[in-house]
């Protein structure tokens, strides 16, 4: 068994596993934990399962709670943790100028579009910002960051004195007839177009067909929208896959 804890800047998931197919898994606030116990009295609510005494690998793109994992695992776990990260993962050459500062979601979202849909692959996450992944013949090329979509919602509502938080789902029009569906449009379905116009210009640089792939919080508002299959798991496989490979090479 093994506890995965992938950090995101709104949310943290915490999935228990013990063969990285399936998952037991809980979401909370990344804001709500600030140490060690407080992370544990929440894994004590959730699971029913045995969760002390376990290795666990940490995917963070929030530096300061890394320091809560390393006293969980002194104090709840087995004392092994494992921060995910590209130059600790020698499997996939990371061609990008500088691999240390690719988020650790990114590089798990790529580990498992490998391992798990081939050397051709395209992976857009859809959580506090949206990342875009490009896998070509093997090898990492990097990607692209945008806003995501609840983060233009709340700029829109922190930047004006009128404009409201709405809820987040595309418009079904594209003509709005109130203020709401005005910025739906404007936040959601124009940033689904963004996407689909930066996959369509990445796409030109593949030779052969690359698969996309769907995956975080928020990929439901493109399903139907964007070509692509949604994998919610995604993120946690290539923790896991991170961790299987540690072990390998450790031993
Ligand atoms: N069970 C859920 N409860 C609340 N929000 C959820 C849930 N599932 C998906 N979401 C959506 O996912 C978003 C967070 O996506 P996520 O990929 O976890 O972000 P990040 O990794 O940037 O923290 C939330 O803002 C919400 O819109
Ligand atoms: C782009 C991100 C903020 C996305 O994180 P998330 O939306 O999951 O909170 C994260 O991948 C990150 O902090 N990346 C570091 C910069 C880079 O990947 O180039
Ligand atoms: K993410």
């Amino acid at each position: 068994m093994v506890l995965l804890f992938d950090v995101g800047n709104t949310h943290t998931t915490i999935a228990l596993t013990r063969n990285g197919k399936d998952f037991e898994k809980y979401r909370i606030s990344t804001s709500k934990y600030e140490t060690e116990d407080e992370l544990y009295a929440f894994l004590k609510s959730f699971f029913k399962d045995y969760v002390e005494n376990l290795p666990i690998v940490v995917s963070s793109v929030v530096p300061s709670v890394n320091t809560v994992f390393e006293y969980f695992s002194q104090k709840y776990g087995n004392g092994e943790v494992h921060f995910v990260k590209a130059h600790d993962y020698d499997k996939i050459i990371w061609n990008v100028h500088y691999p240390k500062e690719i988020g650790a979601d990114r590089v798990c979202d790529v580990i498992a579009a490998k391992k798990d849909y081939g050397d051709n692959c395209i992976v857009i996450d859809y959580g506090t910002a949206i990342t875009i992944e490009v896998l070509r013949d093997g090898v990492y090329e990097g990607g692209a960051i945008l806003p995501g979509f609840a983060m233009i919602v709340n700029a829109l509502f922190k930047g004006t004195a009128k404009l409201p938080l709405v809820e987040l789902r595309p418009s079904p029009t594209f003509i709005g007839k109130d203020t709401e569906s005005n910025i739906q449009i404007g936040a959601i379905n124009a940033t689904v177009g963004a996407v689909k116009y930066v996959v369509e210009n990445i796409i030109k640089e593949f030779s052969t067909d690359p698969k996309i792939i769907h995956t975080g919080g928020q990929a439901i508002f493109v399903k139907d929208i964007v070509a692509g299959i949604i994998d919610k798991d995604l993120t946690l496989r290539g923790m896991y896959y991170f961790y299987e490979e540690k072990k390998n090479t450790t031993r």
